[in-house]
């Protein structure tokens, strides 16, 4: 049983309707500080919606969400970041032009006092490279540091990604969807990278891709048709009925 102290992220009764349409039903959620904690289920089973909830994209129609034991219910998702929660994007959002280098080195301002007035200048932006060198190791991107986006390949952007999450320092990741669209090789060297900046934080992650889930999660919920239908170790769940006859069910529709 988890400790109010050792608890990072807690829903309960966490609901989000879209004009009568229930996506998300009633959700409890207890994420333990400093786990790895999967979300999977069929298409449309509330998982984005949820991860949305939970970083403030959206506002909960009922229920609350907090973190480390404080009540972020309906703040705005600058607030929720602030309170050390960061987001990765399934979507690619970087600029093609800029280099990974530049893209850290602007991450890392933007968590500053300085605001935005001095962002195109050499000098002041240069306080960050030491730090923004050290994030592109943590990622895999040193050989990189000076290439432009654009012409990085899939994964490479994906862990340029993961760098500027990572510039915000924060104590909860959640990851949407590390893995969609890799190939073997780059799926494996996002679980290591999981595994690598895991330690010390939380992390909660969508994913697809069982393996992934079974290689990270130390922690899985399986959401259905916007509710909870199970929640164990990535063994318990993977042998539940309930989930067996959830995912057939819908492979067999498909
Ligand atoms: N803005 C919206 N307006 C209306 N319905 C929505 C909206 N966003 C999501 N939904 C519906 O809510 C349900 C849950 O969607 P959600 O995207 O959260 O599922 P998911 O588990 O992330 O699915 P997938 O695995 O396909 O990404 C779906 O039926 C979806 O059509």
């Amino acid at each position: 049983m988890t400790t109010a102290q050792g608890i990072a992220l807690q829903t309960k009764g966490l609901t989000k309707d879209f004009r009568g349409f229930r996506a998300v039903h009633g959700v409890d959620l207890t994420v333990a500080a400093g786990g790895v904690h999967a979300l999977v289920g069929p298409n449309g089973a509330g998982k984005t919606t949820l991860f949305n909830l939970l970083s403030g994209f959206l506002v909960p129609t009922a229920g609350t969400i907090s973190v480390n034991g404080e009540d972020v219910t309906g703040l705005q998702p600058e607030q929720i970041a602030h309170k050390g929660v960061a987001r990765s994007f399934q979507i690619t959002s970087l600029f093609e032009n800029l280099d990974p280098r530049e893209h850290v080195e602007l991450a890392l301002q933007s968590r500053t006092t300085t605001g935005r007035k001095f962002w195109r200048s050499d000098r002041l932006m240069r306080q960050f490279r030491p730090r923004a060198d050290e994030l592109l190791e943590e990622v895999g991107l040193t050989h990189l540091a000076t290439k432009p986006a654009g012409e990085l390949a899939y994964g490479q952007k994906r862990a340029l990604e993961m760098a500027l999450v990572l510039a915000l320092d924060p104590k909860i990741m959640l990851l949407d969807e590390p893995t969609a669209g890799m190939g073997i090789e780059d799926v494996t060297r996002t679980i290591d990278l999981v595994r690598k900046i895991a330690v010390g934080r939380t992390v909660v992650f969508v994913d697809h891709n069982m393996h992934v889930v079974g290689s990270l999660a130390d922690r899985v919920t399986v959401l259905q048709q916007g509710r909870v239908l199970a929640e164990g170790s990535y063994e318990e769940v993977r042998t539940d009925p309930r989930v067996i006859t959830a995912y057939l069910g819908e492979s067999a529709h498909a």
